[in-house]
């Protein structure tokens, strides 16, 4: 990378350096197409010196609901979502550095359970969107992510805007993510026993800023927070008869409502004769976990960042602040489960599904992943006003295999 530095740069210190001050900063656009909504992450990096990890200078961020999946029989339509927000970028950055700013989309489970073909139309008409575009559009610039990347891609970011990827004496810290459709969990084991426990396909060696991870991840398809509502109600992965009507003891009493997710609408309300309430709810939630996951020995000690719905459940009930999260234990999502599924008509005007939600993460986080009752979790949204997602550590490594840094 010597070629880089130029005669003058001789004269002047870095930061004065006329041309330095604009030529080292550069832009990737990242899109997340999740099951529940599709984001436009524009990062702004500067590079300031050639031997050290890019800097994040500044991100801008915006979303738009619902998911691409929502779609699935009108792909243009998608696209058109998708060409609303790379408008954005358009503005943000600079005209003389389009042809060299990437512009990616990766999509996550709402798209993994689409059938193949609906998929790939959706997919097809978005990569158009791309090419009409002044942005560089790499190879395969659109597609469906594998679930393995996107927990190692969320650790890479965590533990990046964290300051643990570089330097020496890293202690990086697993990550859970809890989406719409499927939920992903990510650490770097610390003993070889845990690796020997492991079945291979929940190992991934990663090569990112010259160091080889290898790291215990593994992404649960059909076990995120609204996949496991129909899965709690019978309804997943079900052909739904017209009219049909799902029932549980984690909903109110005397609700009766319509629910779209995936571009099915079901039916779903309480037991109006029978229990409701945080027992038979959890009983009914851990037939949805129990013996499901794979429970590693090691992580019952540590603690991890958790972001996505596991913060905004505790946001909504007050357990973190929402804009600067917090840190919580495992038996404090127990607790407030308990506090709504008792007292249901108490929390009427928040959503119906605030009880099963809240159940459901404490039955993941305990039966599923095998969490002590005190295991700490530290809730996140943002680090240095970088949203904590997959997509930076996605980003970093686009502009790796562009050569564009290392
Ligand atoms: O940039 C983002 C992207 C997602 N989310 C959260 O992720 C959850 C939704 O997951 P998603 O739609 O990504 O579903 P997936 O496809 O990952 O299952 C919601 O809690 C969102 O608030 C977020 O907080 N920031
Ligand atoms: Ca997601």
């Amino acid at each position: 990378h010597s070629n880089r530095v130029m005669w003058f740069q001789e004269f002047f210190p870095p930061n004065v350096c006329p041309i330095n001050a604009k030529a080292n900063t550069f832009y990737g656009i990242m899109f997340d197409a999740g099951s529940t909504g599709t984001r436009i992450h524009i990062y702004t990096f500067v590079q300031k010196s050639p031997e050290k990890l890019p800097e994040v200078e500044g991100e801008i961020f915006e979303s738009v609901k619902p998911g691409l999946s929502a779609y699935a029989d009108q792909p243009e339509k998608g696209a058109e979502t998708v060409k609303t927000l790379l408008d954005m970028a358009i503005d943000a950055v600079p005209p003389h550095l389009w042809k060299k700013t990437p512009v990616v989309l990766k999509a996550t489970a709402g798209l993994r359970l689409l059938s193949e073909e609906k998929a790939q139309a959706l997919l097809s008409e978005v990569k158009e969107v791309f090419e009409e575009s002044p942005f560089l559009v790499p190879e395969d610039s659109v597609g469906i992510m594998d679930g393995s990347h996107e927990g190692i891609l969320a650790w890479i970011t965590v533990n990046f805007l964290t300051g643990q990827l570089s330097g020496q004496n890293q202690q990086t810290v697993g990550t859970l993510d809890l989406g719409g459709a499927s939920t992903q969990i990510t650490f770097l084991p610390r003993f070889e026993e845990t690796l020997k426990e492991t079945p291979g396909d929940f190992v991934t060696s990663f090569e990112m800023f010259n160091s080889t991870y290898k790291l215990y991840t593994h992404s649960y398809l059909g076990f995120g927070l609204k996949a496991a509502r129909l899965a709690t109600l019978g309804a997943l992965n079900m052909e739904v008869v017209d009219g049909q009507m799902f029932r549980s003891s984690c909903l109110p009493k005397q609700l009766e409502a319509e629910w779209h997710f995936g571009g099915v609408k079901y039916r779903y309300g309480g037991n109006k004769e029978g229990e409701t309430g945080f027992k038979p709810c959890y009983l009914e939630v851990l037939k949805v976990v129990k013996g499901k996951l794979h429970q590693p020995d090691e992580i019952r000690g540590s603690s991890f960042y958790a972001f996505s719905y596991y913060y905004d459940r505790a946001a909504d009930t007050n357990l973190i602040d929402y804009e600067r999260g917090g840190v919580l234990e495992v038996r404090d999502f127990e607790r407030k489960a308990k506090e709504v599924c008792d007292n249901m008509e108490r929390y009427n005007s928040a959503s119906p599904f605030l009880c099963m939600d809240l159940t459901y993460i404490t039955a993941l986080l305990k039966e599923g992943f095998g969490f002590r009752d005190n295991t700490v979790l530290k809730l996140t949204k943002k680090v240095n006003n970088i949203e904590t997602s997959w997509t930076l550590g996605a980003t970093f490594y686009l502009l790796q295999s562009l050569g564009m840094t290392y």
